[in-house]
């Protein structure tokens, strides 16, 4: 029988996941993404802040993992990087009162820690966030609907994506709905 400690653990890995330009064609494969999760696929703005206006108690970032590592090879193609170039790649748990309701995967070139941006290293539990939206040098491009495929229920199986961009440099945000957000 699976422990609940396997189980926690497995339900915050991230799936491999396809990628939409358009909500309605991911809708096509999972009508899903036009239920209750439709509002966290889409909701504008940074959110770390809707986030926060969801919780009744505290918010925090949970680091999982940062550092140098090779991009999957799809994010290598959609940031136009070279093949086994490595990328700083942060991986974290958005929780709301005390629990882990969105994974997220930032894959940063290094390129991108140029002048201000050196600060994308030295984040730890500060949300990302809360320096891409208060600095006027980084811009956001459309979003992206990811459908999951996830190994295990708890695993997320709906995601949203985008890449923000500073003059030619650019770094891809995923954030990875966990179904204890919107169930
Ligand atoms: C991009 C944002 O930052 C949030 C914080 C992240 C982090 O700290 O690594 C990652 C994804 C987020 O959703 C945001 O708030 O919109």
């Amino acid at each position: 029988m699976l422990s609940k400690d396997s189980d926690r653990e497995n339900s915050l890995k991230i799936p491999p996941t396809r990628w939409y330009r358009l909500l309605a064609a991911a809708g096509l494969r999972n009508p899903e993404v036009h239920g209750p999760a439709r509002y966290w696929l889409q909701v504008e703005g940074s959110f770390t802040q809707a986030l926060k206006h969801r919780c009744l108690e505290s918010f925090h970032v949970e680091v999982a993992r940062e550092g140098y590592a090779t991009p999957f090879p799809e994010e290598v193609r959609r940031l136009g990087l070279q093949p086994r170039q490595q990328a700083w790649i942060r991986e974290v748990r958005l929780c709301g009162d005390g629990q882990p309701w969105v994974l997220a995967r930032t894959v940063i070139p290094h390129q991108c820690f140029e002048g201000k941006g050196r600060q994308l290293r030295h984040l730890g539990n500060k949300p990302l966030g809360a320096f891409l939206f208060s600095s006027p040098d980084w811009s956001r491009g459309p979003l992206e609907t990811g459908l999951c495929l996830p190994d295990h229920p708890l695993q997320p199986r709906l995601a949203r994506r985008s890449l923000f961009h500073h003059g030619n440099n650019a770094l891809m945000v995923g954030e990875y709905l966990l179904p204890v957000l919107y169930r």
